[in-house]
């Protein structure tokens, strides 16, 4: 047939088709040998689709093993297919483990307005705490925690008055005896309560923020349930997931968001506390962290004293100020003036609202600070850092007051300005920070870290971290890097053959009571500034630890990162 006028041609071909003549086979085995087999099953009631399944693949094994039945048997035997209609004939046959209680017999004539709601209880924690209502004194449900078991049943809800729990009736109990019969039922435990009448319809965006402190719930007599608190340690990312309750939010780590919710004190709780807590505390004047080694003679302004004194050929490497804090602490000088502003206060805020960000390709790069104590080799995988690639990396030449050497160039060693010049500078704000030796001053600006910036370098300097808040603003968008030190054990061996640079000529041996020393140092710059870092490097092998540097700075220009809202939400604000 030339043309196919009546479809003739392709009707043929379809009944050709070896297709077509496989699934005809499969019908005719399938009706002759299954049939009775299959009819007997459904007959005594066992004929689920697992058991179809099972007695359909029997019957393609004997069938002529073509390729599509091949097909249609590893598609039958495959685990998924199998799981899938297990889990069919599971809920189809109403196979629920354990089996719940029938409905009490005698229900309330006002049945509308009750609600019994049966709940399995696992090795889990319920997932919501009572109080008891101030006015009426009856017991209800103070909150549902997001992701509990109360939570996922979606039965229970804030403000719903219990009546009775296991058939025990709760009016006259205290809250703490609901508890006991709670913790003491086992398996299943049915609620009867009356439903809140006016549910609060949740609208709230999910909020991160960065804990700028520490928080044990098991330490703290305030949490309505030390179990259902969430602990924290300062610097870790939280998702606040619900902020209905003004003093307890509920909140996630953001490094385990599919666990369950827990309790954080909130904003103006903390606040509150941080407060209290001032007031309770005898008057003592405020020391900084670097306190010891402010030298009375100085202006208040100078508090933070820091050398900078330059190698001969790097611009921006700072000499050791261990000799110089030696001897003031020898000396014992305190400074009992005001502490910088950027000092981190007990008042400050308690956490941080961050946002993830994503710096453009076409954007200036972030800022790299690093952080540690002297000696652990700051200088050392900055200066590795920046000759690994020059064209990169560069630090910030530094502003001083002393005379320029025949040597020198302004603007390639220092920035050679007037007393005046540079006092006027610190009272601008333009030092991130500064230090004065031997009757000169020397410090770091903002304009020398974004003459780098405006280079398309990456900009690498290291910073007391009493710096480090004046440098955390939406302009430079710092990514800070702490280098802590190993144990001292590690230390004894990495360090044998290292030198401490004391003085411009003199350079000594490690000894055990600097190791002692950096140790400490460490623990109070983590204990004090540990929710700025966004990175901790150990320095125990050089390598490793420039490895992991040069990883770093690369991961904070290209990859996102937390930052403040602050930085992103508002090009004015700091
Ligand atoms: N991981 C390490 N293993 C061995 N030696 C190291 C290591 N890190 C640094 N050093 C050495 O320790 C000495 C001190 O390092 P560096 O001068 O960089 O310290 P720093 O942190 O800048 O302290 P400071 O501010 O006091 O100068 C240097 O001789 C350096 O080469």
């Amino acid at each position: 047939c030339k043309r196919d006028v009546n479809g003739v041609g392709m009707l043929y071909d379809l009944l050709r088709s070896p297709w077509l003549q496989a699934l005809l086979k499969v019908k005719v085995t399938f009706s002759c040998k299954g049939k009775d087999f299959l009819e007997k099953k459904i007959s005594s009631g066992i004929a689920t689709p697992f058991c179809l399944l099972r007695t359909v693949v029997e019957l393609l094994r004997e069938a002529p093993q073509s390729g599509e039945i091949k097909e249609l048997r590893r598609l039958l035997r495959s685990p998924h297919l199998k799981a899938l209609l297990t889990a069919h004939d599971t809920v189809a046959q109403k196979d629920f483990e354990p089996t719940l209680p029938p409905l009490p017999d005698n229900i309330p004539e006002n049945e509308e307005a009750m609600r019994i709601v049966c709940l399995v209880k696992n090795k889990q924690p319920l997932g919501a705490t009572i109080k008891r209502h101030e006015i009426t004194g009856d017991i209800t449900v103070a909150r549902v925690i997001h992701g509990g078991l109360a939570d996922r049943s979606g039965l229970l809800y804030a403000g719903d008055k219990l009546v009775e729990v296991n058939g025990v009736p709760v009016e006259g109990l205290e809250p703490e005896q609901v508890i006991n019969i709670l913790a003491l039922s086992e398996g299943t435990i049915m609620f009867k309560l009356i439903p809140v009448s006016d549910r609060p319809v949740s609208n709230q965006t999910t909020l991160y923020v960065r804990a700028m402190a520490d928080y044990w719930p098991l330490q703290d007599p305030a949490i309505p349930c030390a179990d259902a608190g969430l602990p924290f340690k300062k610097g870790e990312i939280l998702q606040i997931v619900d902020q209905n309750d003004a003093f307890w939010w509920q909140a996630r780590k953001v490094s385990d968001l599919g666990a369950c919710a827990g309790l954080i004190p909130s904003n103006h709780l903390l606040k509150r506390k941080q407060r209290e807590f001032w007031w309770s505390q005898p008057f003592q004047p405020h020391f900084c962290l670097k306190s010891s080694i402010c030298d009375n003679s100085l202006p208040v302004w100078l508090v933070w004293f820091l050398l900078l004194v330059l190698l001969p050929l790097a611009a921006g490497f700072r000499r050791s100020m261990r000799l110089c804090r030696r001897k003031s602490r020898a000396n014992r000088h305190s400074c009992h003036a005001q502490c910088s502003g950027s000092c981190y206060s007990v008042l400050a805020a308690p956490y941080e609202e961050v946002v993830r960000y994503q710096r453009h390709p076409t954007d200036r790069n972030r800022l790299i600070i690093l952080v540690g104590p002297a000696g652990v080799g700051v200088n050392e995988l900055r200066r590795r850092l920046i000759t690994s690639c020059p064209q990169q990396f560069r630090s910030a030449v530094p502003h001083t007051t002393r005379v320029q050497k025949s040597y020198e160039m302004n603007g390639r060693e220092y920035h050679y300005v007037s007393k005046e010049t540079f006092e006027n500078m610190v009272y601008t704000h333009r030092m991130l920070e500064y230090g004065e030796y031997k009757g000169y001053l020397y410090g770091t600006s903002v304009d020398a870290v974004r003459t780098v910036l405006a280079e398309g370098k990456i900009c690498v300097i290291d910073l007391e971290p009493q710096g480090i808040q004046v440098a955390r603003t939406h302009e430079l968008k710092p990514y800070i890097i702490f280098i802590k030190p190993p144990s001292i054990s590690c230390m004894r061996q990495s360090r044998k053959n290292a030198r401490i640079i004391t003085d411009y000529y003199v350079n000594i041996k490690f000894k055990e009571e600097d190791l002692q020393e950096m140790e400490e140092s460490a623990k109070k710059m983590e204990a004090q500034f540990g929710q700025f870092f966004d990175q901790v490097i150990v320095n125990d092998d050089l390598q490793e630890a420039s490895a992991q540097l040069l990883l770093a700075v690369h991961r904070a220009q290209d990859e996102p990162q937390w930052v403040p809202a602050l930085w992103i939400c508002s090009d004015t604000q700091p």
